[in-house]
């Protein structure tokens, strides 16, 4: 089923944003979005039709009989932020309130008196108005972003930003069109608190708090959070219905009670004292696990009473406990420590030691590197290695999974979610990951939806499993890894840049194989003794190696060490056994051993480097590498033995040439026969 279709009717695109980023907040990227301010308008795919106001576009559109959809016209919100600045005008200053349409102008003033700014005078104020008002003694300006309405006379100008939709705006669109909120608890949450303030400003200058709180009320019922506001003297001043419902007690036994009677085992007092607060912290409360999170409230620097929230994650818990015990048999268990990750050479000793720094914080991870080389044995190492290692360890790969997969995978979903949902539901791989670490493979392959929702996870640290409506807390580490450029795909538009940030805390990058040779040796031992292998790879063999590209990394070199044992008779395979491209030893990139060339040539001894290299040519004609003393003899140049070890060590480091272990001599590589070619 495609996502439903609301066309929004603005006169200007910064409002048609503002709806669509309230709309988005809410709903994530479910619904699709529309204005008609960017034509093509096709009145018949829209669901709902959302209008700013009641203006004549919308009374052209009510009265034609092409709409079929419902049309709703927003009831807006206002930012408290902003509002705050109004309480701040002296009483009886005069203000002009500039809208484009007069009608809104007066609604506008209507809303402000109503707030408890009736202390203040206002006049409406549109450009098209038919009787203009007397502007001349206006003290200041108030608009909702548009600034450039008002009249040149007026130098002050209070611009309060474009106003939202408010929650029941919100409401009615997800009754509408069938949609859930994303995260019903954090979203009330952000609207309480717009709420809050504007009940402290008008529990200060209003009458009309019976409507405010009667307001209020709803919402915070509508939360799934058990909310409980205690005033500065610390009496209960609100107490919401999921409060009552986890605790047990009615609503109007605890208003107007001291918090120590009811709220004994949460540490109240201590932000009272100190108003510092405590963020999601796990009490056992009448046997429930509650995860609570106590915050100061403070007006304009002044202590105005505590905000406690609370969540039963029993059951959470319980699970969690039942995931340890079944944690080896699922195999949420990492396999590789540090000590697993092979490596010797410099880069990769420092790689390792970078990363063990990055596994003792709690920051997310990015690690990137080529295919192969070894990101996914960096992530359990780095699990391994934190505080988190007695905790599960889960891997999800992103490569070629369809975005509803992904979905349900990531969040687990309720019973009849969908077609063929398990019964009872199921629960996601982020609540498996509980205590533990979540690591996201290929993370550049994730749907844009997917994304956005993950960064949603990272932000709210809680997640609701497809076609459910219960928020659920998680605590999980992630460890991210990608072979993809983020850059040029967050250029493209393909990975969302605020994902990008907030993954990339902390950034580790693995080196491709062609970079630390060194380690071939080393990781050909290891592949070797995982299969009780005794094979030895001669010198010629080893040097090709060395010399070859290896696009695939690690992961190339342990599969070629399996063909080996495979089609290797004896114990030393052959140059002619190794697969085409590496026997034929083809320039990592012709670029590169140009690249090389050049280097030796700007050093003005060329010549020697030639004659080094042409010697060892010609013995490698003979299969055999060759020690200092008889290199030196072979050479047309004379040169010192210092000079020609300082000669050597640059054609090895550049791995023109390479020098076996136990006194084999020096040979060149196909490398150096390339390089020798362009000197
Ligand atoms: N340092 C190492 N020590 C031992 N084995 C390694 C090392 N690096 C990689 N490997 C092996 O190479 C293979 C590829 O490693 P891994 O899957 O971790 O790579 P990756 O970078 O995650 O690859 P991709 O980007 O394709 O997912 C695995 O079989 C792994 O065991």
């Amino acid at each position: 089923m495609s996502s439903p279709v609301i066309l929004i009717l603005t006169k200007k695109a910064g409002l048609y944003y503002t709806f669509r980023d309230n709309i988005r907040e809410i709903f994530g990227d479910g619904i699709q979005l529309r204005s008609n301010l960017f034509p093509p308008i096709n009145l018949e795919e829209a669901d709902l039709i959302l209008s700013s106001g009641s203006d004549n576009l919308y009374h052209d559109l009510v009265n034609s009989d092409k709409v079929k959809a419902p049309l709703l016209v927003a009831n807006r919100s206002i930012d408290s932020k902003k509002l705050e600045k109004l309480f701040e005008l002296p009483k009886s200053t005069r203000c002009l309130l500039v809208s484009n349409d007069e009608k809104i102008a007066e609604q506008s003033v209507t809303m402000l008196k109503r707030l408890g700014l009736d202390y203040l005078h206002f006049t409406a104020y549109s450009p098209d108005m038919e009787t203009v008002p007397d502007i001349r003694n206006i003290d200041v300006a108030i608009t909702h972003g548009l600034v450039d309405l008002v009249p040149k006379e007026v130098n002050n100008v209070l611009d309060l930003g474009n106003r939202g939709l408010d929650l029941s705006t919100l409401f009615e669109i997800s009754k509408v069109l069938g949609k859930t909120f994303y995260q019903p608890s954090h979203i009330t949450m952000d609207y309480l608190k717009n709420f809050v303030r504007i009940g402290r400003e008008l529990a200060i200058s209003v009458q009309n708090k019976h409507y405010i709180n009667s307001y209020l009320e709803a919402i915070l019922n509508a939360a799934q959070e058990g909310i409980v506001f205690i005033n500065e003297q610390g009496m209960i001043t609100l107490f919401n219905e999921e409060a009552s419902g986890i605790l047990g007690i009615e609503s109007q036994k605890v208003i107007d009670k001291h918090y120590t009677h009811v709220l004994r085992d949460f540490q109240v007092e201590k932000v009272m004292n100190n108003y510092e607060p405590i963020p999601r912290e796990i009490i056992k409360v009448q046997g429930l696990n509650l995860m609570t999170t106590i915050i100061p409230l403070m007006m304009a620097g002044n202590f105005a009473g505590v905000v406690v929230t609370f969540q039963d994650v029993t059951h959470v818990e319980r699970m969690e406990m039942e995931i340890q015990k079944n944690k080896k048999k699922s195999g949420l268990t990492t396999k590789y420590t540090f000590a697993d990750s092979v490596g010797v050479s410099n880069l990769m000793v420092k790689t390792k030691e970078i990363a063990k720094k990055l596994a003792r914080s709690e920051y997310t991870v990015l690690i990137t590197g080529e295919s192969g080389t070894g990101k996914e044995i960096f992530a359990q190492a780095i699990h391994d290695y934190s505080s988190r290692s007695n905790g599960p360890f889960v891997a999800v790969n992103f490569a070629g999974i369809s975005q509803s997969i992904a979905e349900s995978e990531l969040f687990g979903y309720e019973e009849g979610a969908f077609t063929g949902a398990s019964r009872g539901g199921k629960a996601g791989l982020f609540e498996l990951a509980q205590n533990g670490t979540i690591f996201l493979d290929e993370i550049g392959d994730a749907p844009l939806n997917i994304q956005a929702a993950i960064l949603r996870v990272l932000q709210e640290n809680n997640i609701m499993r497809v076609g459910g409506n219960k928020v659920v807390p998680i605590n999980v580490r992630v460890v991210a890894a990608t072979n993809k450029n983020l850059d040029s795909m967050m250029k493209e538009g393909t990975f969302r840049e605020d994902l990008f940030y907030r993954l990339n805390q902390l950034p580790l990058t693995i080196p491709p194989l062609r970079e630390r040779t060194e380690d071939i040796p080393a990781l050909i031992d290891y592949f070797l003794n995982e299969k009780n292998s005794q094979m030895r790879f001669p010198e010629d063999v080893m040097s090709a190696l060395t010399a070859y590209n290896w696009p695939g990394n690690v992961r190339e070199l342990e599969g070629l060490v399996t063909y080996l044992s495979v089609i290797v008779d004896g114990i030393e395979p052959a140059l002619n056994d190794l697969p085409a491209e590496m026997k034929a030893n083809k320039p990592k990139d012709v670029q590169d051993e140009r690249r090389i060339a050049r280097l030796l040539e700007n050093n003005g001894e060329a010549f020697i480097y030639r004659e080094i290299l042409h010697c060892l040519s010609l013995s490698q004609k003979h299969h055999s590498g060759i020690g200092r003393t008889t290199l030196k003899s072979m050479m047309n140049i004379s040169i010192s033995e210092s000079q020609l070890r300082t000669k050597l060590d640059v054609l090895k480091d550049f791995h023109l040439i390479c020098s076996g272990v136990k006194k084999q001599g020096t040979k060149i590589t196909q490398t150096g026969l390339y390089v020798l070619n362009l000197l």
